[in-house]
């Protein structure tokens, strides 16, 4: 059954998840005001998939269960699917200028599937089915899933069995008759609080000597031995000043990161997807970081049209809209962003079915896709930066803005001296100034720009990882016989 936002932040309470941040564990985190922000952008997937009009978008026929289910729980079973996960994407990123979060999951579940059953193919194991169960449960009950891969690494030179402290990747640690222990951790873990699961996953290819190492497996998220500490974001404490939340950017959305610690964690034998099939962890994370990519070019593209509707109205209330070189940015961030949406769907179009019967994006597009997500949003936000003005860093606070102290030779307030130097087009009012101000901020170099510029440039990998995908799937043999074909050289 389709949860509603409201039902799906009560489900959060029933958790036992174990939260730390500044030092002190935090019991009620759902209202805590630095965390609710990105619990609200997780419940607007809920929302929107409630609302007939985004229906299509929003949610799908599962093939497991015949049910409607959130799509952010699908398995696609076709091109047209994966068209349909970077528009649903666009769209929430246009509803909450933020990270959502619940695209990790998704990613994950479809990696999942299709290695999974090429996994028991070779070694006649149960993954596929015990990963189908799950997933059927996860759709039933519409939940949100994290998708953690990335572990802290330590030494990047070394490989996991080589490094110092064995917890630096996540490992097996004891394997029983009912299930493995697991110990480790995964770093930058987007949404983790948020989610009622987790699917872990191997954060690169491993050899033989690694296979401790090669494990992925569902957990709840309140599992016992393992918690969470929190992520800080660039101004994230303005979220916990009640007379300034104007400066706070984007106050009802945001996203979430965390470093998971797990600390002897057992597994049951029925959610464990791998477990020492070392020769498969590099087909997860491909497929995985695959997914991951094409997502960008949905998410970003969603969060780049609010700052390019951002900046074209600051050159309005700065009454600069008329002028030919301020159009011609906004063009410029039209045509970057729509070459990353061009990018998302093309490798979605270009899609195939895996032996599982789940679509895998295209390989080579999807990672053209993140490349370019890790330059372009960069350089939308110096054009909205360019458009904004100064007045974006350099604005007073809000109580200022609204403060009686009497400071004038005539005896004005703060308030009166800063709404007569901040006033500008009598297309809006200094508070309007304000709010627009501060949301490029929150975008630009505040807590957003976690994920529209720093989530771009590093995750789903950084810019090296695509570019060894590109030169492995690039064919440059190919196109070298085409030369010699037109040129007449044998
Ligand atoms: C906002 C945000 C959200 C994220 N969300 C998630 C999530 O939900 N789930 C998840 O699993 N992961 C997530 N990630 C993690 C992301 O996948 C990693 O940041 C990414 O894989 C890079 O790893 P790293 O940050 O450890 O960088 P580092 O490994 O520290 O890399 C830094 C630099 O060193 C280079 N480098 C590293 N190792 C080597 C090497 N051996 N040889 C040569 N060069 C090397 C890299 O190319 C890069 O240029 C997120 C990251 C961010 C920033």
């Amino acid at each position: 059954m389709l949860m509603t936002g409201e039902q799906y932040i009560e489900s959060l309470r029933k958790l036992k998840t174990r939260v730390y941040m500044f030092g002190e564990k935090i019991d009620n985190w759902v209202d805590h005001p630095i965390i609710r922000p990105s619990i609200n952008c997780v419940a607007m997937t809920y929302e929107l998939a409630q609302d007939p009009q985004y229906a299509d978008l929003m949610t799908a026929k599962s093939n497991l269960t015949g049910e409607t289910v959130n799509r952010f729980a699908h398995l696609h079973q076709s091109t047209d699917d994966l068209r349909k996960k970077v528009k649903m994407q666009r769209l929430l990123g246009q509803k909450t200028a933020s990270c959502f979060q619940r695209c990790v999951g998704m990613d994950a579940f479809n990696a999942v599937f299709s290695t999974t059953y090429e996994t028991d193919k070779k070694y006649g194991t149960h993954y596929h089915e015990n990963f189908k169960k799950f997933l059927e449960m996860v759709q039933r009950e519409d939940l949100v899933v994290d998708g953690a891969m990335t572990d802290p690494k330590g030494d990047r030179g070394l490989p996991p069995h080589k490094q110092k402290d064995k917890d630096l990747f996540l490992h097996i640690v004891e394997r029983r008759e009912d299930g493995i222990v697991v110990s480790g951790a995964k770093c930058h873990q987007t949404g983790s609080i948020n989610s009622h699961w987790h699917i872990f996953m191997p954060t690169q290819a491993m050899r033989e000597e690694d296979k401790d190492f090669a494990v992925s497996f569902a957990c709840p998220t309140d599992a016992e031995g393992m918690y969470m500490i929190y992520g800080r974001q660039s101004c994230d404490t303005r979220k916990m000043e009640k007379d300034n939340q104007i400066d706070v950017g984007n106050p009802k959305f945001g996203g979430q990161e965390a470093l998971v610690v797990l600390d002897n964690v057992f597994i049951p034998n029925e959610y464990i997807f791998q477990a020492g099939e070392y020769d498969f962890a590099g087909m997860m994370v491909e497929r995985f970081a695959g997914y991951h990519r094409q997502s960008y070019g949905g998410c970003k593209v969603g969060v780049g049209d609010v700052l390019i509707g951002a900046a074209a109205l600051a050159a309005e209330y700065n009454g600069a809209q008329k002028a030919s070189h301020i159009k011609d940015k906004l063009i410029e961030m039209t045509h970057l962003n729509e070459t990353l949406y061009c990018c998302g769907i093309a490798c979605s179009a270009e899609g195939w079915k895996t032996e599982a019967g789940n679509y895998q994006i295209d390989l080579l597009l999807a990672n053209v896709c993140k490349q370019n997500i890790t330059r372009f949003p960069y350089e939308i936000v110096r054009l909205a930066e360019d458009i904004a003005g100064g007045l974006m860093v350099t604005m007073p606070s809000e109580t200022d803005f609204k403060s009686d102290l009497k400071v004038g030779r005539n005896g004005e307030t703060i308030g009166e001296i800063c709404n007569k130097f901040f006033a500008a087009s009598p297309a809006c009012t200094t508070e309007e100034r304000q709010k627009l101000m501060r949301l490029i901020e929150n975008m630009c170099l505040g807590a957003a720009a976690v994920g529209y510029r720093t989530e771009s440039m590093h995750g789903a990998g950084s810019p090296q990882a695509q570019r060894i995908m590109i030169s492995r799937q690039g064919n440059i043999e190919g196109k070298k016989q085409l030369a010699k074909d037109i040129a007449g050289i044998k």
